[in-house]
């Protein structure tokens, strides 16, 4: 595709196609987006954020990010409709362009390239890292096991050949490590959204704990609001809770440690759809997961803006 209006949102993609797309996205609209490469995977792809901002120094940020389980698929191609959305949508829906003028959003499509190239490559079931583990032939890191929040504990596997592998040690993977950086270094992240499939769930903190959160009742609230949003598109049903007593327990996971690093809107999504295609979701649901998706995201972000 020459520009992003003729790439094909309605179906998936390769790495290849999604970083021409980051670059035409930042060439078309250079006074909007802007790429940041934040680190380099462990087989040195690039790990790109795009920034999405109106100018200004310490604007407060919202990150969202997609893929970082790479066998999720519909999960990137959403990240890549969300992308266009919020520049189709700036300076002509009212609620959007309000969010970009007191904030900035930041979006890393493709969280785990090792991961995902392997998926389009090797073997499409891939969830992990591509890092190998010293001493055993399997490979591979659960980046959602590998952040330092309950890091080690029960809902987690010290096995390098487990899906839920948590690493050596916490951040041990770049994938994670360099988010970690990155929400250091900016310092004013009010919302942190990461973005996985199946069981059409809405999860907030904790995965490692079965104590309740701080902000617990407003965290519901808000999530109880954007899957209702949700819902209101195609009848699309999303159970809502905390991770350990929607899911189950996890230890390790994104959200706990960006709750616990101050960032009080951690959120993550599982997307379409309950396991009925398993992770093949077909092509054709592409689209409209990511419409409703963005429905229940645009009203977490309009609540961090006026909160
Ligand atoms: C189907 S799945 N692998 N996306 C489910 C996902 C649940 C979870 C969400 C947030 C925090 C911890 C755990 C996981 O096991 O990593
Ligand atoms: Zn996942």
């Amino acid at each position: 595709p020459r520009t992003t209006d003729d790439y094909d949102y309605s179906n998936y993609h390769t790495i290849a196609d999604i970083n021409a797309f980051q670059d035409m996205l930042v060439a078309e609209n250079p006074n909007l987006v802007s790429k940041i490469v934040i680190c380099q995977s462990y087989q040195g792809r690039p790990l790109n954020v795009l920034k999405f901002s109106t100018g200004g120094t310490s604007k407060p940020g919202i990150w969202l990010d997609t893929g970082i389980h790479s066998r999720e698929w519909v999960t990137q191609a959403s990240g890549t409709w969300f992308a266009k959305k919020i520049v189709t949508d700036y300076g002509r829906d009212a609620a959007l362009t309000a969010i970009l003028d007191k904030m900035d959003i930041f979006l890393e499509i493709v969280t785990n390239p090792d991961g995902c190239y392997y998926t389009h490559t090797s073997n499409r079931m891939w969830r992990k890292t591509r890092k190998p583990n010293p001493g055993s032939s399997c490979i591979g890191t659960d980046p959602n096991r590998n952040w330092d929040a309950g890091f080690g504990g029960p809902g987690a596997s010290d096995s390098p050949c487990s899906e839920t592998y948590r690493g050596p040690k916490a951040h041990s993977e770049s994938e994670v490590k360099s988010i970690v950086d990155f929400v250091k270094s900016h310092g004013n992240l009010k919302t942190f959204v990461s973005i996985h499939k199946n069981s059409q769930m809405l999860l907030y903190p904790y995965g490692y704990t079965r104590t309740t959160c701080k902000d617990e009742s407003e965290l519901h609230n808000l999530a109880r609001k954007a899957i209702t949003d949700l819902a209101s598109l195609y009848g699309t049903s999303y159970r809502y809770g905390s991770i350990i007593n929607t899911i189950y327990q996890a230890s390790g996971g994104t959200i706990d440690w960006t709750y616990n690093h101050g960032i009080k809107n951690s959120y993550t999504f599982e997307l379409r759809d309950t396991s009925h295609y398993g992770f093949i979701l077909p092509a054709n649901q592409i689209l409209p997961t990511a419409k409703e998706t963005w429905l229940a995201l645009m009203a977490i972000m309009e609540h961090t803006k006026d909160n």
